[in-house]
């Protein structure tokens, strides 16, 4: 019998089984998904490759298009949500994904119109592979009277959709063509980037992070599955999401993390200030040291540090932060990267985290209120999703987000791709453009774009 309780004043009931499995592809389950589930999926990996999470249909969804307050209303709606289910120590718990957009202000039409302000689901079918084990939950929630029978018939579908997976074959499949590039705005973003250095240096704000966009035509369309296997082969240092929201598929391999809370311990990251890679390791080593001694990217780097330090204090104990970065390197990119920790202070939850620090300074800037609306003013695009956090939190309230950045926005043939990089006093237009081409290169190798412009 699957596991049931019920809130008496609620009709409402969450069912959940869950199944260890031997041997079964994250890629393989999501395929699997394609033909009942387009629209309806997610997937994540974390950078370590120890947690992958992949959720085939909505059980459940959490969502709202509020500007302010709509952290915590997915938070308490989850909360809603997980006292419907038993508290029963499970190997694994039912897990809530999604993401928020960047900046609910923002009201530009664009290719983000069908994202709400913040998305999260519940799957039907969720398979979790945490340190070689896998796991795949079925989830229910109904207050349906025949619901047994429902979930009878999920069994026998979990069963197929375990089977297709353990005999598909993964391929590596075939780029579509790219028959047409737009460089969105880059006048305007050249503009931009000079206009803002411009307010720095008359100390107007600190830091202000601009981003371009790219869109890019293909002759063909996508499956998100092969997209995502694609991006889990050219970009296997980082982490890896997708989510699926009917036609369109977000995705991206970012290196980035927003904030982990696992067990009362938060782990958050400061990664900014960027150098290309080198030719060979003399020349990467050259690089990465120039960058680690270079005043504009220390500064870029110094105010998320600053900020993210700020933001721990505040919740957390045993702040730890080391007192100068290391280098992050990445297939394409060498960051300055600083980790930071602490204890969860007694009150503090992951969603409260999440609200503090986003925008952190590598994605917005310093003030943050004044950085965003200038973001707003002076980008003259909706960021949608990229930027801002994506992930996921358990029904013990830990979990993890990234921010969604090296990331695209797929729709049929069409692929949008976004990048940016922090301006500061000492920035030039030119090198910041440079900068963003290089941050596009993992979503362009992976959509089989080409490279140079
Ligand atoms: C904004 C992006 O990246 C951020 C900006 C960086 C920079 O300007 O040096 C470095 C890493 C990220 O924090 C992006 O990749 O789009
Ligand atoms: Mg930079």
């Amino acid at each position: 019998m699957p596991n049931t309780t019920g809130q008496k004043k609620s009709t409402l009931r969450f069912y959940t089984e869950t199944i260890e499995v031997s041997r079964l592809s994250a890629h393989a389950f999501f395929a699997a998904g394609d033909e009942n589930y387009k629209g309806k999926r997610f997937f994540w990996q974390n950078k370590e490759k120890t947690f992958t999470l992949v959720g085939l249909g909505h059980a459940h969804t959490i969502a709202n298009e509020l500007e302010e307050n709509r952290y915590q209303d997915i938070a308490s709606k989850w909360k809603e949500l997980c006292q419907l289910s038993l508290k029963e120590k499970a190997d694994v718990s039912p897990i809530l994904f999604g993401g928020f957009s960047f900046d609910p202000f923002n009201r530009i039409s664009s290719e983000w119109d069908t994202f709400p302000s913040a998305f999260f689901t519940l799957s039907t079918f969720q398979l979790v592979i945490r340190n070689e084990q896998a796991f795949v939950s079925i989830h229910l929630i109904t207050d349906e009277e025949n619901s047994m029978d429902t979930f009878e018939q999920l069994r026998i579908e979990r069963d197929a959709l375990i089977h297709t997976s353990q005999v598909k074959e993964l391929k590596n499949h075939a780029k579509s063509k790219l028959v047409e590039r737009e460089d969105r705005l880059k006048e305007k973003y050249l503009q931009a980037v000079e206009d803002v250095t411009k307010r720095i240096q008359e100390n107007e704000v600190k830091k202000v992070v601009i981003g371009r966009s790219l869109k890019l035509t293909f002759d063909d369309v996508f499956s998100s599955a092969s997209v995502l296997y694609n991006t889990s082969i050219e970009q296997p240092e980082s982490y890896l999401f997708g989510l699926e929201r009917d036609d369109k598929l977000f995705f991206g391999a970012t290196p980035e993390r927003l904030v982990k809370v696992e067990h009362g311990e938060a782990l958050s990251a400061g990664i900014a200030g960027s150098i290309k890679r080198g030719e060979t390791s003399i020349e990467d080593r050259q690089l990465g040291e120039s960058l680690l001694a270079d005043p504009k990217n220390l500064a870029e780097h110094k105010y998320v540090v600053d900020m993210i330090n700020k933001v721990f204090e505040q919740y957390c104990d045993e702040v730890k932060v080391p007192s100068r970065p290391k280098l992050l390197k990445i297939r394409d990119i060498q960051h300055l990267h600083t980790p930071i920790q602490g204890q969860l202070k007694n009150s503090a939850s992951l969603f409260q985290l999440v609200e503090a620090l986003h925008p952190t300074p590598a994605m917005g800037g310093e003030p943050r209120e004044e950085a965003v609306a200038i973001i707003r003013e002076s980008e003259q695009m909706n960021r949608g999703y990229y930027a801002a956090p994506i992930g996921w939190i358990d029904t013990e309230g830990d979990g993890e987000f990234a921010v969604g950045i090296r990331s695209a926005l797929l729709e049929n043939e069409h692929a949008y791709l976004y990048a940016g990089g922090g301006i500061v006093a000492e920035s030039s237009s030119l090198e910041e453009f440079e900068e963003t081409r290089v941050k596009f290169r993992p979503m362009l190798r992976t959509l089989g774009g080409n490279m140079n412009e």
